[in-house]
């Protein structure tokens, strides 16, 4: 501000007349004040800059520059140039007159003589107002940036053209660890610095975002470093933009750097990762197979082991929802897709489902799928993830341990345990569909000889054999079980309503496995017979106890074995009774049949005019011991035995005899026999073969001959029943269907038979006029033989009232106790001959 004496001007010899002139013409405010310090002249700039006159200036001392806003530093300073004493430069604040502010820079420069006495003093003074106006403004400007950079959250560091660091806010110097004054003027090269990349290793120095942008010129958006602290904090991580500034000139003046902390979001992703490559770690370990279903954009994403334990490779076909359903087991899937509606639409968060998928191979691989569901605020599933879990394994380990509780190892048949189980389930069965059961309970004779003498391998090897006869012995729906040692049980459910029945076919069953097990076996190539004992117990809804029924079951085993041995026993005595009668009956009918006891004899059959048309050909025993026995009786038994298919033959064959006869008169030639033939007989594979043969064999006219068939026989094997139905009938035998009404046809499969007939069932016929229900039956039959182009025939018409409600209703052919009573077939022909 003042300067030294010494380095002062002194004046120069100016001529006096020139000096004013010469600073009026100055731009600049000039003024010049004597050694007393009054101003002695001044110019009209310094006039126009002060706002001063002459008049208030000229004679007047120089301290009209001492205003008192300005500096009093100052004043001294400006006193001692206007004095002589140094020179001055500076800048004041003045006040004009009208009370205007404004900024000066005054020069005051003391003028020596030659001698070197102070004389006078120069000053200038130059209206700065307006660049002072601007520094004040780029001063406050700049300090904003300052506050600016300082307050805002991200760390600043503001690098020169060599990378030198010019200014960082507190948040910077913060985060790298550094005082400002230790940062600035550090380069971007300094060792101090140590920059990691974001998978943790050392960043090269050209890639520190500073020195990207030195050296592109470009922005360096989002780049993650870490950086290396010296103190406890250790590493921190940033997120750093940085961008060029360039000059007017367009150079690169500066480089801003911004960072902003992420270590705690780069913690989080460690961790992310970490337990990411953990799950994908446990996931590989664990043999589950992750799936994803994005339930809004349909995306669904399959892990390799997905595809793997289905055998496709990866992404073989579209990766779709679809192609999961379409590999669900059919079984399965109503199941599952409605399981899925119902989880989705709840509020559950996961679920497990178990299911089958079809392996690549065919075969199916069921899995245990377990997922969780995440849903929007309102409850929405928005998206469903989980895993799948082969279960084959676990359904091996099942079915073995399964295999080990309820099955005898030796043998593979079901152990008491499961037997017990079985019972229990056939007794609700019964009570469900009121039909009766029977146990068997077998015991092989001598079995323990056979252990001492030829070894426990033989009796081993034994039971194994004995085991499979006797699931060959019954049907698939039927238990077979080993107790232990040699004892086994056979269970048979779904038998008959009627206990006589059931006990029937109970004994044929054990007839039959008597027989299986008398067979002789070999054992190790050498031959062995063995017997049973079987004790018969039968079972319904009011069977009591578990425990007791199979005890009875033993108790007439052993009444077997007390018996004689291989041999069968009821529990029941009654049962007993009823099945000796039976198995006397049954050898009285087979010896019957050999003796000529069985003869057939014949209801007629009519037309509207009650003229004879044909009969019905019924078989009759004639038993020497037992009477005259009804056909209702014995036909069952026969069907049961299989003496059916001679008795049948002897039927057809008695029939057609009288058929050839009666062909030779006028009277007779006419009238066609009807001939019931069982379905037995009807599955045999030799029937039309046999039923030519005898036709053949008689001479008899196959145009005569109607065989009745019963609607069960329609039931099964129905292809090859049509065939061989096709072949008689291209013979000219005709058929009529017996007892319409009462069984199960089905109407939709009537038409493919080649009928002839359809014959309404007595029970209709005898009710028609007295229930209602009836009468409609009968009439729907008639419509529907109509319908189908088929003759109908009422069977069991006894009274006038009957027939002349079927004639009503359009049934044109009857037979029944109103037109004859079956009779001896002499009676029938000359019933016949005398009309
Ligand atoms: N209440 C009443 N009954 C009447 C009337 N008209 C006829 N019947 C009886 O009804 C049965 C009609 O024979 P089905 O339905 O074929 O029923 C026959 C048939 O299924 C079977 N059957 C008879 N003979 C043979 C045969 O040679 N072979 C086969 N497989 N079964 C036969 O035995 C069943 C019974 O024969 P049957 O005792 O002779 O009994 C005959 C007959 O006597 C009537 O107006 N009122």
């Amino acid at each position: 501000m003042s300067h030294d004496l010494s380095a002062t001007p002194t004046l120069p010899s100016l001529p006096s007349e020139l000096a004013p002139a010469l600073m009026a013409d100055l731009p600049q405010g000039v003024f010049i004040t004597n050694h007393l310090q009054q101003v002695v002249m001044a110019n009209a700039a310094l006039l126009n800059t002060c706002g001063l006159s002459e008049a208030m200036l000229i004679g007047k001392p120089g301290d009209f520059l001492l205003h008192p806003l300005s500096n009093p530093q100052q004043h001294a300073a400006i006193l001692a140039a206007l004095a002589g004493e140094a020179s001055f430069q500076g800048e004041l604040c003045q006040q004009r007159p009208s009370g205007e502010l404004y900024w000066a820079e005054l020069h005051l420069v003391p003028l020596h003589t030659a001698t070197g006495a102070f004389s006078h003093c120069l000053g200038t003074l130059h209206d700065i107002s307006i660049r002072k106006q601007i520094e004040l403004e780029l001063q406050a400007s700049e300090q904003r940036y300052l506050d600016l950079i300082e307050h805002i959250p991200a760390g600043v560091v503001v690098h020169g053209a060599h990378s030198e660091i010019l200014q960082a806010n507190a948040r910077a110097c913060d985060l790298l660890g550094l005082s400002l004054e230790q940062m600035r003027g550090l380069e971007a090269i300094d060792p101090q610095w140590q920059f990691l990349k974001p998978d943790g290793t050392p960043m090269a120095l050209e890639d520190y975002p500073v020195n990207q942008v030195l050296r592109d010129r470009l922005r360096v958006q989002n780049l993650v470093v870490g950086v290396k602290r010296n103190d406890a904090t250790g590493l921190v991580w940033a997120m750093c933009n940085a961008f060029p500034v360039l000059d007017n000139g367009g150079q690169l003046s500066e480089v801003v750097v911004c960072f902003t902390e992420v270590t705690d979001l780069k913690r989080t992703e460690q961790a992310l990762r970490k337990s990411e490559e953990r799950l994908r770690l446990v996931l590989l370990g664990s043999n589950d197979a992750p799936w994803d279903w994005d339930l809004q954009s349909q995306s669904v994403y399959y892990a390799p082991r997905w595809w793997q334990m289905i055998g496709l490779a990866v992404e073989e076909q579209p990766p779709t929802i679809a192609l999961w359903d379409s590999l669900l087991h059919p079984d399965d899937k109503q199941r599952v897709d409605a399981s899925l509606v119902r989880i989705l639409g709840s509020s559950v968060q996961s679920f497990e489902l178990e299911f089958r998928l079809r392996h690549k191979e065919g075969h199916y691989v069921p899995l245990l799928s377990r997922g969780f569901i995440l849903r929007d605020e309102d409850g929405t599933a928005l998206r469903v993830s989980g895993t799948n879990t082969d279960l084959t394994e676990r359904k091996l380990a099942e079915e073995r341990i399964h295999q080990l509780a309820y099955f005898d190892a030796l043998t593979e048949l079901p152990n008491r345990r499961l037997l017990m189980e079985q019972l229990r389930k056939a007794l609700l069965g019964c009570a469900r569909h009121q039909r009766q059961g029977a146990l068997l309970f077998i015991d092989l004779d001598n079995f323990k000889a056979l252990n001492d003498t030829l070894g426990h391998d033989m009796g081993d090897h034994l039971l194994q054999q004995v085991a499979q006869r006797l699931r060959d012995s019954v049907r698939e729906v039927d238990t077979v079980a080993r107790l232990g040692g040699d004892e086994f049980v056979v269970m048979l459910e779904d038998l008959s309503e009627q206990p006589q029945e059931t006990a029937l076919q109970a004994e044929m069953v054990g007839q039959k496995i008597l027989a299986e097990l008398n067979r002789p076996y070999s054992l190790r190539e050498r031959p062995y017979h063995s017997t049973p004992s079987i004790g018969i117990a039968l079972f319904d809804q009011h069977t009591a106890g578990l425990d007791e029924l199979l005890k009875q079951a033993d108790v007439a085993m052993y009444q077997a074995k007390a018996e004689g041995r291989n041999t069968l026993r009821f529990f029941d005595p009654s049962m007993q009774a009823s099945v000796d009668r039976r198995v006397a009956l049954e050898q009285d009918l087979r010896d019957g049949l050999q003796r000529g006891e069985l003869l057939i004899y014949c209801q007629p059959q009519v037309n509207v005019a009650e003229q004879i048309t044909g009969g019905e050909i019924l078989v009759r025993w004639n038993s020497p011991s037992r009477g005259m026995v009804s056909p209702a009786e014995f036909i069952p038994l026969a069907e049961a035995t299989g003496l059916i298919l001679p008795l049948g033959e002897f039927v057809l064959r008695q029939a057609c005899q009288h058929l050839a006869a009666w062909a030779r008169e006028p009277a007779l030639a006419n009238i066609t026999l009807a001939v019931n033939v069982s379905a037995q007989q009807m599955h045999e594979d030799f029937f039309v073969e046999q039923v030519l043969g005898i036709l053949l064999e008689t001479g008899a006219n196959p145009q005569r001959l109607k065989l009745e068939l019963t609607e069960s026989l329609l039931a099964k094997n129905i292809d090859d029943i049509i065939a061989k139905m096709n072949r008689l009938r291209s013979h000219g035998i005709s058929f009529s269907l017996d007892d319409f009404g009462t069984g199960y046809s089905s109407l939709s499969y009537l038409n493919r038979f080649p009928l002839e007939q359809l014959k309404i069932d007595q029970s209709f016929v005898r009710d028609a006029v007295i229930e209602p229900g009836n009468a409609d039956i009968a009439r729907v039959i008639i419509a529907l033989a109509d319908k189908l182009q088929l003759k109908v025939i009422a069977e069991g018409v006894e009274t006038a009232e009957q027939r002349q409600f079927l004639l009503d209703n359009g049934c044109q052919h009857f037979q029944g106790f109103l037109f004859g009573r079956p009779m001896p077939m002499d009676e029938f022909t000359a019933r016949c001959q005398q009309a």
